[in-house]
């Protein structure tokens, strides 16, 4: 993978006030520890400065998020594993459970844990193109946890999203936009910002405090049951890395994606 040139993140805010969160791991803002942590601090400065709105986004032409860095889950350090499993579920849960608004607009491929980024915003608007979205985790032979699918159970209907889980079901960018994946579509970038702002100014004459805590309690329920279960969801990682199993698919899901990069 390239070596990283520059922050791991931008965050401006601009003059109407919203907060721009701009992933920039090249080539594919795969999430590893550092680029979540740097996440985690961006969501604090948000919250910390009371900026009204955020809208996450990636600096990459093609990629939203390759979702989780398979390197920090192949043959890994355990405290390293540990730490990372930790910093994921602090991100979600500063991202799920914020009080301030929050859109993402897609600018290409949002696979697995960068769908799951996605989804953990209120509003998500993705640009046209061949992208996909979705949580891909059985294709791998794994499960998805249990927050990542409360998450999409919160964005489309359940039925749909236990035919999305089992089947690893990754939408075009039509085809999220009629399940409800995604609420619009964009030309570029520019436009799935311009739109995630419109729908940010939605939210002008609603008093702030009843909106938030309206989200908090809408999303209770996801939230508490990771607090309560924390420990157990980061043993249940460390449990599934230490697998002979799962190191050897994980080794050959390497291979097949350098094979591809390498055409
Ligand atoms: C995968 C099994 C995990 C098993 C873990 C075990 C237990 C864990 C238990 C529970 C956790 C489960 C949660 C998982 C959530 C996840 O997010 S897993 C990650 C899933 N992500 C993917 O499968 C996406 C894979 N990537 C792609 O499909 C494509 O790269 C892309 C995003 C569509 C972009 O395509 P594009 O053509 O632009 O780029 P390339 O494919 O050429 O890639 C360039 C470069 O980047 C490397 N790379 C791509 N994705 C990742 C990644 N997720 N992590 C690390 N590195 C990645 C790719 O290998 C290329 O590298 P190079 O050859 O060195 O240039």
């Amino acid at each position: 993978m390239a070596a990283q040139a520059g922050p791991l993140v931008d965050l401006s805010i601009d003059n109407d006030g919203i907060a721009i969160l701009t992933m920039n791991r090249p080539p594919v803002n795969s999430l590893n520890l550092e680029l979540l942590e740097e996440i985690g601090k961006s969501l604090d400065e948000v919250a910390k400065n009371k900026t009204k709105s955020m809208i996450l986004t990636s600096s990459s032409p093609s990629v939203f998020s390759a979702g989780l860095d398979i390197m920090e889950m192949y043959k890994p350090d355990l405290k390293r594993a540990e730490i990372f499993w930790t910093t994921l579920q602090d991100v979600w849960i500063k991202l799920f459970g914020s009080s301030y608004i929050t859109a993402a607009a897609i600018n290409g491929h949002a696979p697995a844990g960068g769908c799951l980024l996605s989804m953990s915003c209120e509003y998500r608007v993705m640009v046209e193109g061949k992208y996909t979205i979705g949580l891909n985790e059985t294709a791998l032979g794994i499960v998805a946890p249990t927050w990542f699918m409360d998450t999409m159970c919160h964005t489309i209907p359940i039925r749909q999203a236990e035919y999305a889980l089992t089947t690893a079901r990754m939408f075009t960018v039509d085809e999220a936009l009629q399940v409800g994946l995604i609420d619009e579509s964009a030309s570029d970038k520019a436009d799935a910002i311009d739109k995630c702002k419109k729908f940010i100014r939605k939210f002008d004459k609603i008093p702030s405090l009843a909106r938030a805590v309206t989200k908090q309690k809408i999303r209770e329920g996801p939230l508490v049951r990771l607090q309560k279960n924390r420990q157990q969801d980061t043993a249940e990682f460390l449990g599934f890395l230490k697998n002979p199993k799962i190191q050897q698919s994980l080794e050959m899901y390497i291979q097949s994606l350098k094979q591809k990069a390498a055409k």
